[in-house]
């Protein structure tokens, strides 16, 4: 059995990972879908042909991912693409943030997607695709969402080296690094300190982005950055000190 794994599947950008999957893997026998809410997963399978396989775990919970490491070693299927988009941030200072808040960034973005990756590893093969979702807030420190930004500095460090261990073995991992995208994320990451006004000028389309994301993944490509302003980020944060950045960062946009 061929088939891909999604996390956050019931919205946003892992949604239309899941639309978008089904129409560039011909192949595919199964969809999983990995989330919290089963209504979200069960209404997306009526809307597509293929068949989805919905997994309704809450990734911060001890165990789930055993339940997921359990099904596919009774299944044993090849996996063809796993994309890791399940994952939130929370905008504010880090000592105004609830702990829970905290724990919960660290362990969902860097923790479960890690977990994730190394449960599936043993069921890829030569052509097998890991598309891992980081953000351009990993590409620098960000006071004022300090915590979801050294997680996906943590995304973008582990994925970029994995890909490099498993090039003698044919399978390629991808980052994706998108700038704000529109999709329910800003629901949460908003609720206590609103998000810069610039972003909104920059909000991108989640279908462009995954389709650009599995493009680049096609590709082999290292990671996808979608958009001139996000390259043009990319490259500044490469070129000018962070702690210049930094400090623009926090006074301008904090
Ligand atoms: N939108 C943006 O501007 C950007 C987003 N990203 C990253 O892209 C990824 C997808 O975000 P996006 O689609 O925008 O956000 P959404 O909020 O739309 O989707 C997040 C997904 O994660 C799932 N999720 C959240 N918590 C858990 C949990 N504890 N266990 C299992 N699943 C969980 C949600 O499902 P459910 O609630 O049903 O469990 C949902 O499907 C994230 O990693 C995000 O950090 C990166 C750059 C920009
Ligand atoms: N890149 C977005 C989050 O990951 C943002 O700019 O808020």
């Amino acid at each position: 059995m061929q088939i891909a794994i999604v996390t956050g599947a019931s919205s946003g950008i892992g949604k239309e990972f899941v639309f978008q999957l089904t129409k560039a893997y011909r192949n595919l026998d199964e969809i999983w879908v990995i989330a919290r809410r089963e209504e979200r997963l069960v209404e997306l399978q009526k809307k597509l042909p293929l068949k989805l396989r919905i997994l309704t775990y809450d990734l911060t919970e001890e165990g789930s991912i055993t339940a997921l490491k359990e099904l596919l070693a009774e299944e044993k299927p090849q996996i063809k693409v796993l994309v890791n988009s399940s994952g939130f941030g929370k905008r504010g200072y880090f000592e105004e943030n609830s702990y829970e808040d905290i724990k919960g960034m660290i362990d969902l973005n860097c923790r479960s997607l890690t977990e994730i990756t190394y449960v599936c590893i043993p069921y890829m093969s030569k052509g097998s695709r890991i598309i891992q979702l980081a953000s351009s807030a990993a590409f620098m420190p960000q006071p004022n969402f300090a915590v979801y930004s050294a997680s996906k500095s943590f995304v973008f460090s582990f994925s970029r080296a994995l890909r490099r261990e498993l090039s003698g073995k044919g399978i390629y991992v991808t980052t994706v690094c998108p700038g704000p995208v529109r999709t329910e994320f800003f629901g949460i990451a908003d609720s206590e300190c609103p998000r810069p006004m610039f972003k909104d000028a920059f909000m991108a389309d989640p279908v462009k982005v995954v389709s650009k994301a599995i493009r680049d993944s096609h590709k082999k490509k290292e990671y996808s950055i979608y958009g001139g302003v996000m390259k043009a980020f990319y490259v500044l944060s490469k070129a000018a000190p962070h702690r210049v950045l930094i400090f623009f960062a926090d006074k301008f946009f904090s």
